[in-house]
């Protein structure tokens, strides 16, 4: 039996029509390729997300994943190609752009408030203030600015990342495992709230996942790599779990 995974979390800002303005920047990789040592690596590749778009990229261990990320958060430089982030080109870390990995890498000797607001420097103090407690009632943490790091949760520490990442109001989300070191049901009430939080803040997010079930419950598209090439490139509405098992393995 054919398991068709059929669900697409929230209207798109194009279903939703002109009454939606998409906060979200666009991202354009245009034949952009990344080889280490001339060998593995990625691409070329040539991809567009759309403002405001959900896109989850899957793919075995060594297909390029980490590369890709790498690459759009700017800790990397393409060896061919262009990467653009609206009219932007990308050449480096740029602050309309977060990433959140596995681990949160949050700073122990701040508090909550203090790494909500650690991107924030430029900003007037009641401008940061008031950034970080939006960003932390935005994942359920209104009222932990005080509590240190240590004290909180892997689910809670995973939300203060995600805080510290939509506190700056990114055009461009970048999402690497991020829920994949906690339990299933942590996980699972996580990834629901960031499809809320995505929704309200039509931010466009690129969530990379090894889990094709994840991708395909949160996502509007997933892209699967294999290879350090696009194996697959779909809208998830009406994709079955076993094309996109078989994309990766032919
Ligand atoms: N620093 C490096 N030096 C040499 N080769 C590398 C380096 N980093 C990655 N690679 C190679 O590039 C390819 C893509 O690796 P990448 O880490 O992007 O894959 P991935 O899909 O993120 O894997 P994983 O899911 O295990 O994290 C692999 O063949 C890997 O061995």
């Amino acid at each position: 039996m054919t398991a068709t995974v059929n669900r697409d979390p929230a209207p798109t800002p194009q279903d939703a029509g002109s009454a939606v303005h998409p906060a979200g920047a666009s991202l354009t990789l245009d034949n952009v390729s990344y080889r280490y040592r001339g060998r593995a690596g990625l691409g070329p590749i040539d991809l567009h997300v759309s403002p405001g778009e959900f896109l989850c990229v899957v793919g075995p261990s060594g297909s390029g994943k980490s590369t890709l990320l790498s690459l759009l958060a700017g800790f990397l430089r393409p060896q061919q190609g262009v990467i653009r982030l609206g009219d932007e080109t990308v050449r480096g870390p740029h602050p309309s752009l977060t990433l959140v990995q596995q681990e949160g890498a949050l700073f122990p000797w701040l508090d909550v408030a203090g790494n909500v607001k650690f991107g924030l420097k430029r900003l007037g103090r009641a401008d940061r203030d008031a950034r970080a407690a939006e960003a932390l009632r935005l994942v359920g943490l209104d009222g932990y600015g005080a509590r240190r790091v240590h004290e909180l949760s892997g689910g809670q520490r995973q939300r203060v990342s995600l805080a510290r990442a939509l506190a700056v109001k990114p055009g461009l989300l970048l999402l690497d495992e991020p829920f994949s070191a906690l339990d299933v049901q942590t996980r699972t009430s996580l990834a629901d709230e960031l499809l809320g939080i995505w929704w309200q803040q039509k931010v466009t997010v690129v969530f990379v996942t090894h889990q094709l079930e994840e991708a395909l419950h949160l996502g509007q598209r997933v892209v699967a790599l294999r290879d350090g090439e696009v194996a697959l490139d779909a809208r998830t509405r009406g994709l079955s779990l076993e094309t996109l098992q078989a994309a990766l393995q032919t």
